[in-house]
C-alpha cells in the first residue's frame, strides 16, 4: 500500500504554534505521509506555514472547510490554489451553485490545480446530532446524499467516515476519492469522534486517504505511534 508518489497517511498538524508543528515535521518523510494544516495552525500562522511545509518537501491538504456564499467560497479556493496547496475543501452542505462555482474557478489553475473535495458529514457527529440540526436521516444515508451533489457539482471526492467508504465506492466509483478522517488505532482514545474505524479496516473498506491527528502528534512518541500505523496497513 505504500507508495511514494501518492502517500495514502495524512497527518493532521493541529498544534497551537508553528514551533510544536516543525519540530514533529523535521521527523517525518514526505514520502510516507501528507500534512494537513487546519484552522487552529493556519489562524496562527498562516501561508508562510504552508509554505515553509511545502520547501520541506511536503505535499499540504488546506483543511479550512470554506463554507459561505459561492463568490467568497470560490475566491478562497483559488487563493488555496495560489498557494500551491495539494488538495483544499468546502463543505458540500454550501450546495450545487457554491460547490460548482469553486470548481470552475479552479479550472484556471490548469492541471496544477489542487484536488477540491467537500466535506459531507463530520466524523464527530452521531445520528442524534444530526437530528439535532433537524437532519432525521441516518449519517450514512446524508453522506451519500451530499456525496451525490458533490460528484455531480464535478468536485474530486469528498471527506467522509470511513464506516461510510463501501457504500460510497460502490455508489460513486473508485476514481472519486474518500478522506476519511476519525481514524483510531485500536490502543488510540476515541476522543471527539463518532464514527471511527482502524488504519487497516479504513484501507479496506475503500478509503483513498487517511487523516490521523491526535493519535500520532499526542501519543508520547508520535514518531513509533506512525510507525506503528505503517507496520499496520504495510501488508494490505
Ligand atoms: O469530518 C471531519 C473533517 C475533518 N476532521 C479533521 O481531521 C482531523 C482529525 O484529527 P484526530 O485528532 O485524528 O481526531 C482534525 O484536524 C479534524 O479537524 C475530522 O476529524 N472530521
Amino acid at each position: 500500500m505504500q507508495d511514494a508518489n501518492d502517500p495514502k497517511i495524512i497527518v493532521a498538524l493541529d498544534f497551537p504554534s508553528e514551533n510544536p508543528a516543525l519540530e514533529l515535521v523535521d521527523k517525518l518523510d514526505p514520502a510516507k505521509c501528507r500534512l494537513k494544516v487546519g484552522k487552529e495552525l493556519f489562524t496562527r500562522s498562516g501561508p508562510q506555514l504552508v509554505q515553509n511545509l511545502q520547501r520541506r518537501g511536503f505535499e499540504v491538504f488546506l483543511d479550512l472547510k470554506f463554507h459561505d456564499i459561492p463568490n467568497t467560497t470560490s475566491a478562497a479556493v483559488a487563493a488555496a490554489a495560489d498557494l500551491g496547496v495539494w488538495m483544499v475543501n468546502v463543505h458540500a452542505s454550501g450546495g450545487e451553485k457554491m460547490m460548482t462555482a469553486c470548481r470552475e474557478r479552479l479550472e484556471s489553475f490548469g492541471a496544477d490545480r489542487p484536488l477540491l473535495i467537500a466535506v459531507t458529514v463530520l466524523t464527530s457527529m452521531s445520528a442524534a446530532d444530526l437530528a439535532g440540526i433537524g437532519i432525521v436521516e441516518s449519517p450514512e444515508a446524508h453522506v451519500s446524499r451530499l456525496a451525490t451533489l458533490t460528484r455531480n457539482c464535478g468536485l474530486d471526492g469528498v471527506v467522509c467516515s470511513a464506516q461510510e467508504a463501501p457504500t460510497l465506492k460502490a455508489e460513486q466509483g473508485a476514481d472519486f476519492r474518500l478522506v476519511t478522517p476519525g481514524i483510531r488505532p485500536l490502543s488510540a482514545a476515541r476522543g471527539d469522534q463518532q464514527r471511527i474505524m482502524t488504519p487497516s479496516d479504513a484501507l479496506r473498506a475503500g478509503s483513498d486517504y487517511l487523516v490521523i491527528g491526535r493519535p500520532i502528534t499526542q501519543a508520547s512518541d508520535p514518531l513509533a505511534a506512525l510507525e506503528a500505523i505503517h507496520q499496520e496497513v504495510a501488508t494490505l
